[in-house]
């Protein structure tokens, strides 16, 4: 199999509709993520809620599958993540403008070199940017705390500040970091679907203290933009 082959979109069915009535894809990791989500959309008929799997191979499979036996409109990329100090706090929301494979190259003396300058594609997607518009406004309204920014995808959870400060510096914008945002958009993307991220902010990136993770806290944020969701969506 040539790497054209390997590339080839899986069947997609397009829904026709772009207003209420839309049907919409929302890809978390874990079961927990995905319930956080349905307690705040409710019985929508029109959202389908599925835990993929962590980390981005695992989201890429579960989202291309779905878009390959269903017709969506809209693809979310939601769960918990890490916040970068300063961008982004505990407990609060962020939506991506942009969601980067941050370590997705290759490493050199002189330093890290992503997959764009090695010259074997693109380590970056744009959210959908009508979408974000709406659904930030709408959380903006509902009183919730929410920030834009770039959204990271690792395939590690980031555990120093040496670390945190690199990906810092190698994506200006970075807000936050989770580990399935561009495996999501690859697949939404390839089928020519447009993609949101939303991530509640569980913990710092840096230093590791597991202690520190408010996971609880996070899975309520998503319930609350969850809700939210709902209303702008439906
Ligand atoms: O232990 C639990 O109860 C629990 C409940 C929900 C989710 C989890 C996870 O550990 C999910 C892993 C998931 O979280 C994202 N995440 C959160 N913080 C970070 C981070 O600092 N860096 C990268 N990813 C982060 C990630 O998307 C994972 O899929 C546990």
């Amino acid at each position: 199999m040539n790497l054209d082959q390997m590339q080839e979109s899986p069947t997609v069915f397009h829904a026709e509709k772009q207003g209420a009535g839309m049907r919409v894809l929302v890809v978390t990791a874990v079961s927990a993520e995905k319930e956080a989500v349905l307690r705040g959309i409710g019985d929508t008929a029109n959202f389908r809620v599925l835990a993929a799997g962590v980390g981005p191979v695992a989201a890429a499979i579960g989202t291309a599958t779905a878009l390959a036996t269903d017709k969506y409109d809209l693809v979310i990329a939601a769960g918990i993540a890490g916040g970068f100090k300063g961008r982004a706090e505990l407990g609060s929301l962020v939506v991506a403008d942009e969601i980067v494979a941050a370590d997705l190259g290759a490493q050199s003396p002189e330093g890290f070199l992503s997959l764009d300058e090695l010259g074997f594609g693109s380590t970056l997607f744009r959210a959908d940017g009508d979408w974000m518009r709406r659904v930030v406004e709408a959380l903006h309204k509902a009183g919730l705390p929410v920030t834009t920014g770039a959204v990271l995808t690792v395939s590690t959870v980031t555990g120093t500040a040496e670390t945190a400060a690199e990906l810092v510096a190698r994506v200006p914008g970075a807000t936050a970091e989770g580990m399935e945002g561009f495996g999501v958009a690859a697949a939404a993307s390839r089928c020519g679907v447009p993609i949101l991220e939303l991530r509640a902010i569980s913990n710092p990136v840096g230093p590791r203290d597991r202690d520190a993770w408010r996971i609880s806290e996070a899975l309520e944020a998503l319930t609350a933009a969850s809700s939210v969701l709902r209303e702008v969506l439906t």
